[in-house]
């Protein structure tokens, strides 16, 4: 099987400030990858090269074999590299359907026929309806995002990322925000993610990492420190001092 998803060798830098230094990873359809670190490792630099936001001083990201480096945010999403949408790029005065509706006809490449209710083909419909059944929104479909709870927003998030199809989702900090009661929604959520979409979450909660995630990788000053199973993470020498002294640590004496 051969990886769906490659960042070799990236490096950045800031000046003469080096903040992603010699990354290189691969993952295969199906993978469900945690990228731990401690506050300032580098994970949102990580992010926006590998999305396409940021442009890398040296190194390569490749989906599906084909080199993407030189590609927009855009052109990667097109070729099926999404990242979850922030609760504050959601529009306070749609609805959870229009949200969805605009996704599925950007990916379909339609967005320019925006003339009319486009909710109302079939196609479109029968999609949005799958995705917010799927996400436990149907509920919801019709209310304006201002009028539903965090939690929910933040499935709607996901739903938006899932409309787009992808077969890489990097997921940023996904229960982030979420009050305790809503965080098990979240959670079934990700644990029905489709089987062979590749995720790399990005997440602070130790609890969450380890429930989820079935490999743990470790940026520290901008370089993998660790990348294996969940269970070898904590005992690992150079993870420990990476945290020493920071508040996650708790988490990894858990
Ligand atoms: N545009 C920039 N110019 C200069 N330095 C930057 C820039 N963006 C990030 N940095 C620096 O790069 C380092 C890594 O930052 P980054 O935000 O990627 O870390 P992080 O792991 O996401 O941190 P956190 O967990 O706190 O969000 C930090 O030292 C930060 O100050």
């Amino acid at each position: 099987m051969s990886a769906v998803f490659e960042v070799i060798n990236l490096k950045k830098a800031f000046g003469g400030l080096v903040v992603t230094n010699d990354v290189s990873l691969s993952m295969m359809a199906g993978d469900r990858v945690a990228l731990i670190g401690p506050n300032g490792a580098g994970k949102t630099t990580f992010v926006n090269l590998v999305t396409g936001a940021l442009k890398p001083s040296s190194g390569e990201v490749r989906l599906r074999n084909e080199p993407v480096t030189r590609i927009g945010p855009t052109g990667r999403v097109q070729r099926g590299l999404v990242r979850s949408f922030q609760v504050t790029r959601l529009f306070q005065c749609m609805t959870p359907a229009e949200h969805l509706g605009l996704a599925v006809l950007q990916r379909t490449g339609k967005s320019a026929q925006l003339h009319g209710n486009f909710l109302t083909r079939p196609a479109v419909m029968e999609e949005v309806d799958d995705l917010l059944e799927r996400l436990g929104l149907y509920a919801l479909a019709h209310r304006k995002v201002r009028e539903i709870a965090y939690g929910q927003q933040r499935l709607l998030e996901l739903a938006i990322a899932l409309a787009l199809k992808p077969s890489v989702l990097l997921l940023d900090e996904p229960a982030a925000g979420v009050p305790q009661s809503d965080t098990g929604r979240i959670e079934d959520a990700l644990a029905n993610l489709p089987a062979d979409l590749a995720v790399l979450m990005i997440e602070h909660d130790m609890d969450l990492v380890f429930r989820f995630a079935k490999r743990v990788i470790v940026l520290a000053t901008g370089t993998i420190i660790f990348d294996g199973l969940p269970a070898d993470v904590t005992k690992d020498a150079r993870v420990r001092e990476a945290y020493l002294g920071s508040y996650a640590n708790a988490g990894l004496n858990a």
